[in-house]
């Protein structure tokens, strides 16, 4: 089981001398296995939020708890993601899938299986032996993806992983999360800027409010992908399926009214 908590969260800063709330009393649970995706305007806390899982930043006030333990620091159960790659550039693409399940002693057969299946998976087979910089940006996410996934975390934080590629190669990249997600699901909390990534994504979507940062309402998604079968159809086709739209259009008007003036 790995489930996390917000409880009772609040995040507090100093700035220019002065305290600044960033998180307000988060109360939220992320159900094992489940898939969350997080948005909100520029500023609202959504960053902090997940530094604060993955224990890179500590509550002022409450705590996170992930798999009923509280989080005091960074821990091989959670794993980052970021949106520039930060793979090791000196290191092979297997090196690099394989660095946290040596950490943890997994035999050489374990990780040559876990090579295979995750660059089949993401469709890079034979680039074992390349280095990242013989890799376009994509190809570097897919493989910092792959090692997220193979050190076989209980939770996946992922912060905006998609907001450096192209339109064309995060479309590719959203579809292989989707089926990444179904062979292997894991507790996962995701944020993006794209409303559209947002709701093709998760199980739910969070939508945050700022001033201070703060849940504002939580969009259920799971229901409708499962009754339309979102999940067999190529997102390019789930995008046009009024189901969508009308998700999107609920998500959409959250944020509108919590971007104000800024629009
Ligand atoms: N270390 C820090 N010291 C002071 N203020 C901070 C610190 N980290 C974040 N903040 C402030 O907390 C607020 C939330 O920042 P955060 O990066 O979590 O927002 P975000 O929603 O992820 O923003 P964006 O969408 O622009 O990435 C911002 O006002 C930011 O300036």
């Amino acid at each position: 089981m790995s489930d996390i908590i917000f409880d009772g969260v609040t995040k507090v800063f100093g700035r220019g001398g002065k305290p600044f709330v960033a998180i307000g009393g988060i109360d939220f649970e992320v159900k094992d296995k489940e898939f969350i995706s997080v948005v909100g305007p520029s500023g609202c806390g959504k960053t902090t939020l997940m530094r604060m899982v993955a224990g890179l930043e500590t509550p002022t006030e409450g705590e996170v708890r992930v798999a009923s333990k509280k989080v005091t620091g960074p821990g091989p159960d959670r794993a980052v993601v970021f949106q520039q790659f930060a793979l090791f550039p000196w290191k092979t693409v297997y090196e690099n899938i394989t660095f946290g399940m040596r950490s943890r002693g997994a035999s050489k057969k374990e990780r040559d299986d876990a090579v295979d299946h995750y660059l089949t998976l993401m469709k890079m087979e034979g680039t074992e032996q390349s280095y990242p910089h013989q890799l376009s940006g994509g190809m570097q996410q897919r493989v910092a993806i792959a090692r997220s996934y193979a050190t076989e975390p209980g939770v996946l934080l992922m912060d905006e992983p998609f907001g450096a590629l192209d339109a064309q190669t995060r479309t590719i990249m959203q579809e292989e999360l989707v089926r990444l997600s179904h062979v292997n699901p894991r507790t996962v909390l995701f944020i993006t800027h794209s409303v559209e990534e947002a709701v093709y994504l998760a199980d739910r979507v969070v939508v945050m409010g700022r001033n201070p940062g703060r849940i504002k309402e939580v969009i259920e998604v799971t229901s409708t992908r499962e009754s339309e079968g979102w999940s067999e159809e190529p997102i390019d086709d789930v995008m046009e399926m009024p189901s969508f739209t009308h998700l999107r259009g609920q998500v959409w008007r959250l944020l509108r009214e919590e971007m104000g003036d800024d629009r």
